[in-house]
């Protein structure tokens, strides 16, 4: 079994300078019992190290950026490269525009794309679009799915499709709360009602097209072609939020996979190739609202920033090569399998949803299929579960409401060790 004992100490130091000793609270371990978060010294391929020398297999892999395994040689290269040359111009740069061409190529529905720094940036860039675009305020967004931690999607759900927002986080105005409307993923008829009660003031729709933040939770068939239907025929916008699922599941975004277009894309995560970045794009005449062109404003010193544009150009390359998602998706369907023969063994009470190389474990009986479900599972056995396998070299993130990713550096004995290590947990400490 791991010993923890210089995290432990880290810990104590960090939390006496860094606010509460995480610079995202996601990092925190609050939601698993509370334990010093391991403190990681180096990542390399599918492995951590932390400071006490111990080696984990890695399946946060960083909360999704990571595709293609902790310094792939050829994005640590174009990275070199690049910093020889300078990191940052704050004038045009050709690799910026080759990096939105690659994008583009890859997500045709981009007809103009904007570089930004994060995933956050870049939803409340859409929304600002959106509103710009319609000259309408009010949004729609579905309960449980994450955009960001701009005071518009830090919103909950009010008590009914035809409620209006309540801040989800302490300093987000009311005023603010007011213009949000939440409703269940997956229920077009709580959609429907929110536009009959809010009739000509829905700006967008915001979804996830598959959900990354409550698990890994699909559209049922047909709900996204039903979510542009109901938008659409009432003045409204699509936006999809693909900071997660863009170059996850497929070279391009979820919007390929299952063939239904929005009218505004989101991107983050992988697309810097483990830099910070953002990115967001969609139709033509829609995007030109922003300035220089349009009177929507929207700005960065760093934004296409050379080193992110090298890096996410470079991480393009690796995943456009052939077979790579099918890889994913055979040691996905590999790990999945295992585990699901585990639990049987085993008696545990848990499923698992899982789209290619990304995956949820739901403790719990019920397939998960909106945020109520991932909600009701047991938050006890997942914390059990996260903290036997970080005593023995698995991490994963430490919340049930995140997904495991795979990633092309994990090999199939990186499967079966992880399988073995899961057996120990299902067997000793359940
Ligand atoms: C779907 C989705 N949108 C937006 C964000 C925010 O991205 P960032 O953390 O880069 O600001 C996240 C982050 O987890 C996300 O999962
Ligand atoms: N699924 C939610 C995240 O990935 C959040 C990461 C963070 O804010 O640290």
């Amino acid at each position: 079994m791991f010993k923890h004992e210089n995290s432990e100490k880290l810990r104590q130091r960090s939390e006496n300078i860094i606010l509460g000793g995480v610079n995202s609270p996601s990092r925190s371990y609050k939601a698993v019992g509370g334990g010093a978060p391991i403190v990681m010294d180096r990542a390399e391929g599918a492995y951590f190290y932390d400071v006490d020398g111990n080696k984990y297999i890695d399946f946060l892999s960083a909360y999704g950026p990571i595709i293609t395994g902790h310094a792939h040689p050829h994005i640590h290269e174009a990275i070199v490269k690049q910093s020889a040359r300078g990191i940052l111009y704050g004038t045009t740069s050709p690799l910026e525009i080759e990096f939105a061409e690659k994008i583009q190529k890859a997500m045709p529905n981009l007809e103009r794309i904007r570089f930004v720094n994060s995933g956050t940036e870049a939803v409340m860039t859409t929304i600002r679009v959106a509103r710009a675009y319609t000259s309408r305020n009010k949004i729609i967004k579905f309960e449980g799915c994450y955009h960001g931690h701009s005071d518009l999607v830090l919103v909950a759900a009010g008590s009914g499709p035809s409620q209006l927002g309540t801040p989800d986080s302490a300093g987000v105005p009311q005023a603010v709360a007011d213009d949000v409307i939440t409703v269940p993923f997956n229920n077009l008829e709580a959609l429907q009602a929110a536009f009959v009660h809010f009739k000509d003031e829905i700006a967008g729709v915001l979804v996830e097209p598959i959900v990354g933040n409550f698990g890994i939770v699909e559209p049922h068939a047909g709900f996204l072609e039903k979510v542009n239907e109901i938008a659409h025929t009432n003045g409204a916008l699509v936006i999809y939020d693909e900071v997660i699922t863009a170059f996850r599941f497929m070279y391009g975004g979820a919007q390929d996979l299952l063939n239904v277009q929005p009218d505004l894309t989101a991107l983050g995560k992988i697309i810097g190739g483990g830099t910070p970045i953002g990115a967001y794009g969609g139709k033509k005449e829609i995007m030109e609202s922003v300035a220089p062109l349009g009177p929507a404003y929207q700005a960065g010193t760093m934004a296409g920033n050379p080193l992110s544009m090298a890096a996410g150009i470079a991480c393009l390359e690796v995943l456009e090569q052939d077979g790579v998602y099918e890889d994913l998706d055979k040691k996905g369907e590999m790990l999945v399998d295992g585990l699901n023969a585990l639990i049987e063994k085993y008696g545990i009470k848990a499923n698992i949803n899982r789209k290619i190389g990304a995956f949820s474990i739901f403790f719990g009986e019920d397939e998960v299929t909106e945020y109520t479900g991932a909600e009701n599972t047991d938050g006890e056995a997942f914390a059990t579960f996260f903290n036997g396998l970080i005593k023995r070299g698995v991490m994963i993130a430490p919340s049930k409401y995140e997904a495991w990713f795979i990633t092309t550096a994990h090999t199939y004995e990186d499967i079966e060790a992880t399988l073995k290590i899961v057996e120990d947990v299902f067997k000793n400490d359940f």
